[in-house]
């Protein structure tokens, strides 16, 4: 399982270059916003980088934003499955880079059971997911593609999430293991990188 950590604090590359950082990292709009030269500063760095912008559009945009997007250092993208199967489809056919379908945020309810038959029709196009902890684990066996789990805690509250999951409870589940305010948060977040690292190499 790859540790994940979430660039949402203010000023994400002095945060890395004074704390450092897991090699995979996670951008969203607060990142997207220096536009896409932004990413050379994470390929210097030799980090891989998961763009989340959860683009829910019409396949021809979807695939064109993927494109615009995509860079060496990307390792996948976040795509909202609102946007539909043949969006979902585009965005596959757009790059070779992983393509994670959130399914529901983890800052809602929600039952698995509700997901069900779109979660057997997505799968079989070789896409991969961001999925509640929880949900991870059910699934785990029927999920050829990656699972990306966000709202992951380990001493810390729930905040603004609902889906939340201790990082030990997804060990040998997750693909990606996503850590935002649990790391920057911390009032060591060198220390809390540690941790995690020595967590997933015990
Ligand atoms: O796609 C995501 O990354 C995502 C999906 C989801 O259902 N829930 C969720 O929290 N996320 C993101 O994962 C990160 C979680 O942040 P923390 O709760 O601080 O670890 C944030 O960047 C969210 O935008």
């Amino acid at each position: 399982m790859k540790p994940v950590l979430s660039l949402d604090m203010e000023n994400p590359l002095e945060f890395i270059d004074k704390y450092g950082s897991f090699q995979h990292v996670k951008i969203g709009h607060s990142v997207a916003i220096y536009g896409k030269s932004v990413l050379e500063e994470f390929q210097k760095r030799n980090l891989k980088v998961i763009v989340d912008l959860k683009f829910v559009d019409i396949p021809s945009t979807v695939a064109r934003s993927i494109k615009a997007w995509d860079h060496e250092c990307v390792e996948g993208f976040t795509v909202h499955s609102a946007c539909g199967i043949d969006s979902i489809r585009a965005a596959l056919e757009s790059t070779d880079k992983l393509i994670f379908v959130v399914l529901k945020l983890t800052s809602l309810t929600g039952d698995l059971a509700e997901y069900l038959d779109l979660i057997k029709s997505l799968r079989i196009l070789g896409c991969s997911f961001v999925l509640p902890g929880k949900w991870a684990v059910q699934l785990r066996k029927q999920i050829p593609g990656k699972i990306l789990v966000p709202g992951v805690r380990i001493k810390r509250g729930a905040d603004d999430q609902k889906d939340v999951v201790h990082l030990s409870e997804i060990m040998n589940v997750a693909d990606y293991a996503v850590l935002g305010r649990e790391i920057y948060k911390s009032p060591d977040p060198a220390k809390a990188m540690d941790e995690v690292r020595r967590m997933l190499n015990a």
